[in-house]
């Protein structure tokens, strides 16, 4: 079975491809809805279902993975910084808190079976001064990644501790994936 990822995160490329799949990139389109009166792991799915139907409509042959993470704190979500600044303020309303990262997959089979999923991981930060986010900053681009962080870009400057999954905060709950991709439809 032919497969495809409709996203254009190296993250999700790179976990999809350690865990041995093979498989197709095309970045999907969709535009991402952030709307804080939806459930936090409806939104993800949502999302990851609009990503993953745009690319499946003209690759009716494949199975297609969409997926979406977002940082959820103070009942809203926080998708990707519009520029240093927003990003700056992110990391200030992160930082010495728990927050939870979700990420919702989307599996768009052939013949249209739709599987959705999504994991949810509890990210602990450490307390986080003017000069901690500035060093922060010097390591890692916040600018393409939800809730300005990446816990694999020198994440322990940032994060205390996690429960749950790692690469879920990366972007993708890889094994969930291809457990869903193995059972197939
Ligand atoms: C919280 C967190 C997010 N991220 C990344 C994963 C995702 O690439 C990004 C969240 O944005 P998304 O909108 O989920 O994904 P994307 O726009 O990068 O890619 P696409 O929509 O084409 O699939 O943030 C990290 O790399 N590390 C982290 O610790």
């Amino acid at each position: 079975m032919k497969i495809i990822l409709a996203s254009g995160s190296p993250r999700r490329r790179e976990l999809l491809a350690e865990a041995g799949v093979l498989f197709e990139v095309i970045v999907s389109p969709a535009e991402e809805i952030h709307d804080a009166s939806i459930p936090l792991s409806e939104l993800c799915e949502k999302n990851a279902e609009l990503k993953a139907e745009a690319v499946a409509v003209s690759n009716a042959d494949a199975a297609v993975i969409g997926a979406d993470t977002l940082v959820w704190i103070d009942g809203e979500p926080l998708g990707k910084p519009k520029d240093m600044d927003d990003a700056r303020a992110m990391l200030r309303k992160l930082g010495g808190r728990s927050h939870t990262v979700c990420t919702g997959v989307c599996v768009i089979f052939p013949g249209g079976v739709v599987r959705r999923f999504h994991d949810l991981t509890a990210v602990h930060f450490l307390p986080l001064d003017e000069a901690r986010i500035s060093e922060y900053f010097e390591k890692a681009n916040p600018l393409d990644k939800a809730g300005a962080y990446g816990i694999q870009e020198s994440g322990e400057l940032i994060v205390d501790r996690i429960e749950g999954a790692f690469d879920n905060v990366m972007g993708l709950p890889v094994a969930k994936v291809v457990e869903v991709l193995k059972a197939g439809f």
